[in-house]
């Protein structure tokens, strides 16, 4: 029931300490991404990565402390629900003007929910739904930025037009060369544009402020004539430190997608109203949902929100029913999916098999490694949700079962909130994008035979993806341990991606080793290890039985990734890492550069191969073929 009056100064008190609270974590969480422009100035890549990890943790801090402030000063959790109604509707007044009112409410919802009983979470008391509209929102003060700024070129002046764009972010450092970018990416701007008629609304649209992320900086923004709208990011490098060119004109949807990838570390974007970057992205990427743009932006929770309501959307139209995911079934981890929603959901098991040394809190210190880390295009990102519940109509028997068999301490079957439906309730999961098992894709391929030559592009290619996917993870730091084919997933564009996370570790904890020499004839004989192995240690020599026992695989791997079988290139890599240097993984393909035969031959030390190529993935660089920057 609405109250007839808003009459409790209690509630008002409250609603305004979450607000408060609110406003306390977006003015931290936007000054350490505003500050990303200066570390970007001035080189400091160990600081750029240490903010985009740290700044992860900002939300939850802020929560805790808005609620203990809450129970300690307003004992929250003894309130009336009369009053708690009133404070929603208090906090929704407070909100009229203002510029983040999306992530107040989610904020909201996470503080109310660790005080208030499940009974209260619908949109009575917390925003199952958006209470505030976010749209036609904008700065209203003269002398602040709004989210995006037009550009009016004329053709014959264009590289002005672009220069006038770069020039307007004020970055401290001078350029290379800015005539000559300006030039590259007015031609290249022009090349999209060719035989299209100029119509009276041409112009460039740019997003406000730049998107840092480890060593670069994205202008982002959009080409408009006419009813044609063409996407455009500028990836903006340093030379040398301090010195800076444009490395790049990416356009359209696809690499935009690609750089906005879920498998990439997230944007530090300095952002006033952050619902008008997303719309603005929206309108560069359509396809994307708004959960994971808002991901993108390091807006995490607003992210999950936003996924949770998507989710209950499909499942309130579909019919069809949960099952255990298709491919070889997880020795600790529990895998399903709803065939028509393109995610898995993952338990941790409660018991494993004995080469699997583990427990439940070890693996979700490897799923927190794997969201703090840069995932540089090769780890799926995952939502991590608690108390999920599901109806159970929606659910296969066999599935239940399972879930019974090998994770009963994470499963409720009950109806919990007395409505009369039965739902099952899964007390922790997490949730990521569902992919091709790379062992799946490379069966298809076996299947469909030797002489078929799109199979035999598709398992060529699935070898060289997979070893690129392992060294960029390397260049990331982060040894995989469970190797096989069956643990890597291949997305939409073509890329393998890594995505079993349990036996994961820093490649510099490792010990590389090579495999020592039998001194004996039994020794060379046994079938067994001989050879004492210390809980670090790794025998790279050792993967090829495990990976390789297809000869056409093998010639492939030999090929292109023989190296992975030799412990000195991981040495390297540990040597280098550990003298700090950080690699360049940036998300577009290496032919995309401008200038790439000079900068191959001049600048090789600065400038590194990419990871994704959507075009032509096979031929995509990895960091095998890079050199460090630094
Ligand atoms: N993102 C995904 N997309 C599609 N399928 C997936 C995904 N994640 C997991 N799977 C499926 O679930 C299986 C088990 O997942 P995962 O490898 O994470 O479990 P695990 O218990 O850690 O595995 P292992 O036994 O190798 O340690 C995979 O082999 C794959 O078939």
């Amino acid at each position: 029931m609405f109250p007839t009056q808003l009459d409790s100064p209690l509630a008002w008190e409250i609603a305004k300490a979450i607000v408060d609270g609110f406003n306390r974590h977006y003015h931290l969480f936007r000054t350490e991404s505003a500050r990303a422009q200066h570390r970007f100035e001035t080189a400091d890549w160990h600081g750029q990565q240490r903010a985009q990890r740290e700044r992860i943790e900002f939300y939850d801090l802020r929560v805790n402390e808005c609620v203990r402030r809450l129970e300690k000063q307003y004992q929250a959790g003894d309130l009336a629900m009369g009053i708690w109604h009133q404070v929603k509707l208090h906090f929704l007044g407070m909100l009229v003007n203002h510029r983040q009112p999306e992530l107040a409410e989610s904020f909201f919802n996470s503080v109310t929910t660790k005080i208030l009983h499940r009974s209260y979470f619908h949109n009575d008391f917390i925003f199952v739904r958006p209470g505030i509209s976010t749209e036609y929102m904008e700065v209203e003060d003269e002398n602040e930025r709004p989210t995006y700024r037009a550009f009016y070129p004329k053709l014959a002046t264009m590289a002005d037009t672009v220069r006038e764009v770069v020039e307007s972010f004020g970055l401290h450092c001078g350029f290379e060369d800015l005539a000559r970018d300006c030039r590259r990416v007015a031609d290249a701007m022009l090349w999209q544009l060719a035989n299209i008629k100029l119509r009276p609304n041409f112009q460039i649209q740019v997003l406000a402020t730049l998107f840092y992320r480890n060593k670069g900086a994205y202008l982002v923004g959009k080409l408009i004539n006419g009813f044609v709208e063409i996407p455009f990011a500028l990836p903006i490098l340093h030379r040398t430190p301090g010195v800076l060119y444009i490395d790049a004109a990416l356009f359209g949807e696809e690499d935009l997608l690609i750089l906005f990838s879920f498998s990439r570390a997230y944007f530090l974007v300095d952002m006033e109203i952050p619902s008008g970057y997303v719309q603005f992205l929206r309108s560069l990427m359509p396809r994307k949902p708004r959960a994971e743009l808002y991901n993108a932006l390091g807006l995490a929770k607003q992210g999950k929100t936003l996924f949770y309501r998507d989710f209950l959307w499909h499942l309130r139209h579909s019919t069809d029913k949960f099952r255990i995911a298709p491919g070889i079934k997880g020795m600790v981890m529990l895998v399903f999916d709803l065939p028509s929603f393109p995610f898995v959901f993952k338990l941790i098991k409660d018991y494993y098999p004995p080469q699997k040394d583990t427990t439940r809190e070890l693996i979700r210190s490897k799923y927190l490694l794997v969201k703090h880390h840069d995932r540089v295009g090769r780890m799926a990102d995952t939502l991590e949700f608690s108390e999920v519940a599901f109806p159970r109509e929606r659910f296969e028997d066999e599935l239940i079962a399972e879930i019974q068999k090998f994770a009963p301490s994470l499963l409720e079957i009950s109806d919990r909130d007395g409505d009369g439906r039965t739902e099952v309730i899964i007390k922790h999961l997490y949730i990521e994008r569902r992919m091709v098992p790379l062992n799946i894709y490379l069966q298809e391929a076996f299947d469909a035979g030797d002489d078929n030559p799109s199979a035999a592009a598709q398992m060529q290619h699935a070898v060289v993806e997979y070893g690129n996917a392992i060294k960029d993870l390397v260049a990331a730091n982060i040894f995989p341990g469970d190797m096989l084919w069956k643990n890597f997933g291949v997305t939409r564009h073509g890329k393998v991606v890594f995505y079993d996370y349990d036996e994961i570790e820093y490649i510099t904890d490792c010990n590389f080793r090579k495999v020592p020499k039998p001194r004996n004839e039994e020794e060379e004989m046994s079938g067994e290890v001989w050879y004492k192995v210390g809980p670090t240690d790794v025998f790279p020599e050792t993967f090829g039985p495990f990976l390789l026992g297809n000869p056409r695989v093998r010639d492939i791997f030999m090929q292109h990734h023989g190296d992975l079988l030799d412990p000195k290139f991981w040495q390297d890599h540990q040597t280098r890492i550990k003298g700090g240097e950080v690699m360049d993984v940036f998300p577009y393909d290496p032919a995309r550069r401008f200038g790439m035969a000079q900068a191959a031959s001049a600048h090789s030390a600065e400038v590194d191969a990419d990871d994704d190529a959507p075009s032509d993935p096979v031929d995509a660089g990895s960091v095998s073929e890079t050199e460090p920057s630094e």
